[in-house]
Formats: structure tokens, C-alpha cells, sequence
């Protein structure tokens, strides 16, 4: 194991994780990034770091200063922790549907939290359009105050182009054939799948979807359209992010909370990975890109935080029965 100077280079360098029923049901080898390592515990530490890195390389983000941001969480934590160590305050805004453990993280950081109600994108009290004015008004007053805006700046999609997709490279020596997930920014989308490709040009780039979200129609018919909802958190977009812009996109996949819960509660009680909701869409993701794919191949998913993060929504029994959704065997 590495002895690092301080937390920040504690980031990345996450083990892939074989993923043991994906595998034999599928004929493929199909393994999982574990993100949920890093010290943040998300794979947004990776683009916390890159943004901030960024910006006080372009001389935007000074000394001291501060960095708001509209999160549905993960992002929230990973800009806390990077900003923490390195003497930056942060002001969180997040739609109130997020799970409390996500909050109570940000709030143990010492975050300052301003809690919106979630509204659409459409709206100009959407928590990312709200941090946007926020971090122009703080800049007006004579602040130095950065926005974030993960959404749309690619220093995010770098993060992953020049960490997260090597790394994932490397680590296989070059034998990967596909790798899918989803996408809340497009960030880990478009940076691994750029980085693959460049290393690799045939490997197969999968987008899972969940439901609610737009880009699975996006990439079907040129048109976003959505229906229907998902339990799942930090993923499900329904516009071209300048990050989802720069995906390069084979395969789309539509996956329903419940193709993908089961697969979750499976891998808790018998792999041994407790996992956040997103991770689940990408797992089903990946089983459908192996099963286009065909067998002998090798793909790679994230798993993109811990099921800890969830424990008050999808790992509570009343929480699922309340939206008629499958429950984990042990805690039916
Ligand atoms: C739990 C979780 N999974 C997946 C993602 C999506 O990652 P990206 O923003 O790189 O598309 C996020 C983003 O916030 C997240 O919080």
C-alpha cells in the first residue's frame, strides 16, 4: 500500500472488483470499479479534485476562497473533502430529496447546506441553476467565490480521461471490450469512454439509463424524451451537459428499478458489496452490454458509492413497499 502526503492523493487508484453472478450468468468477465474507496467514498472525488484543480489553475480560485456547487450529494462531499484539505470553504446546494446520510456528511464537513426544493432543470430554482446565481452573487459582493457548475465544465470528463480510464486500462493490460454506466453529469461517461477509445478504438461504449432520464431516447431517436421514475440518486439527465456532449456513446440502455434492485440485494448477500442505487443501474447495464456483446468478453462498470449512503431509503424495507418495489430477502 502507498504512503501519501496528504488525503488528496489518497484519490483514485481503485481496485476492480470482479463481479461473480454478473460474470457466470453472462459467459463474460465483468468487473466493477470500486469508487466507493475513495476517501469521500464516491467516484466524485475524482471530479472534485479535477475541477478545483483546474480552477486554481486557470487562476479563477484564489487562495482561501469559495466553492459553491448544486449537487445531489457525492459531488457536495468529494468538493468538502478536496476543499478542506486544501483551505477552501464550500456552500452546498441540494434538492431536498436527497437521502439524509448524504446531507448529514455534508454537514459533518462542515459544508454550509442550503437545502431547495427539487424542481426541474426548467426551472429557475433548479439547485443547479439556484448555485450558479448564488456563486455570481457571492462574486458580485467582492467574494472569491468559484462555481463549480460540474455539469457543464469538463474539467470533470478530464478528471476521468486522465485518471479513471487509464487506470481502468492498465489494470486489465488492454483486455477490455466494453464499459457502460450512467450518467447524472456525463462526466465518468465521457472521460473513461474517450480514454478507452483512444487506447482502444473498437471497445464498445455503453450509456445505462435509468427511468425519468432522457438521454436512452436521446441516443435511440435524437430526441430527449423520458417517462417514468427511479429510486436511484446522482444519476438520470434529461439535457446534453457539455460533459454528456463529449461521450462517446455505442450502446443505449433503458433499465427499470426493478431489473436492477434484485441484482443489488444479490451482490450484498453474496458478494459481499453493499452498494448505492446507481451502481445498480450499471451492473444491469453491463449484464445487457455482455449479453450484446457476446461471451469471452470483458467489461467493466462503476460502483459508484456504498450502500451505507442509502441505508433510510434503499435498504429500508417501508421505503420500498411504499414505492412497490422488490425488497432484499433479509430484510423482507
Ligand atoms: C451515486 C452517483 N452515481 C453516479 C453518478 C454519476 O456520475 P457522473 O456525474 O460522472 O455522470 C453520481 C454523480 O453525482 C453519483 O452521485
Amino acid at each position: 500500500m502507498k504512503v501519501t502526503e496528504s488525503v488528496l492523493d489518497a484519490i483514485g487508484d481503485t481496485p476492480l472488483i470482479k463481479l461473480r453472478a454478473a460474470s457466470q450468468a453472462t459467459g463474460c468477465a465483468i468487473y466493477g470499479k470500486a469508487e466507493f474507496m475513495n476517501p469521500g467514498g464516491s467516484v466524485k472525488d475524482r471530479a472534485a479534485l479535477a475541477i478545483i484543480r483546474d480552477a486554481e489553475a486557470s487562476g479563477a480560485l484564489k487562495p482561501g476562497g469559495t466553492i459553491v456547487e448544486g449537487t445531489a450529494g457525492n459531488t457536495g462531499i468529494g468538493l468538502a473533502l478536496v476543499a478542506n484539505a486544501l483551505g477552501y470553504r464550500t456552500v452546498i446546494v441540494i434538492p431536498d430529496t436527497q437521502s439524509d446520510e448524504k446531507k448529514s456528511m455534508l454537514r459533518l464537513q462542515g459544508a454550509e447546506l442550503i437545502e431547495v426544493p427539487a424542481v426541474p432543470y426548467s426551472n429557475p430554482d433548479n439547485y443547479v441553476k439556484y448555485s450558479g446565481r448564488l456563486a455570481e452573487e457571492l462574486a458580485a459582493k467582492g467574494q472569491n467565490a468559484i462555481w463549480a457548475n460540474q455539469f457543464d465544465n469538463v474539467a470533470n470528463l478530464r478528471g476521468h480521461e486522465e485518471t479513471t480510464g487509464p487506470e481502468i486500462y492498465d489494470q486489465l493490460g488492454g483486455r477490455i471490450d466494453g464499459f457502460i454506466c450512467a450518467a447524472g453529469t456525463g462526466g465518468t461517461l465521457a472521460g473513461v469512454g474517450r480514454a478507452l477509445k483512444a487506447r482502444k478504438p473498437d471497445v464498445k461504449i455503453g450509456l445505462a439509463d435509468p427511468m425519468g432520464a432522457s438521454l436512452y431516447s436521446y441516443y435511440k431517436t435524437g430526441e430527449l424524451k423520458s417517462s417514468g421514475s427511479s429510486i436511484t440518486e446522482g444519476i438520470g439527465q434529461g439535457r446534453i451537459t457539455a460533459n454528456v456532449a463529449l461521450a462517446p456513446v455505442d450502446f443505449a440502455y433503458q433499465i427499470t428499478d426493478e431489473e436492477a434492485l434484485p441484482i443489488l440485494f444479490d451482490l450484498a448477500a453474496r458478494e459481499g458489496l453493499l452498494l448505492g442505487g446507481s451502481s445498480a443501474i450499471n451492473i444491469a447495464g453491463a449484464i445487457r452490454l455482455a449479453r450484446e456483446l457476446g461471451p469471452g468478453k470483458t467489461i467493466v462498470t462503476i460502483l459508484c458509492d456504498s450502500g451505507a449512503r442509502y441505508a433510510s431509503k434503499l435498504y429500508n424495507p417501508a421505503f420500498l413497499r411504499e414505492k412497490g418495489l422488490p425488497l432484499p430477502a433479509w430484510l423482507a
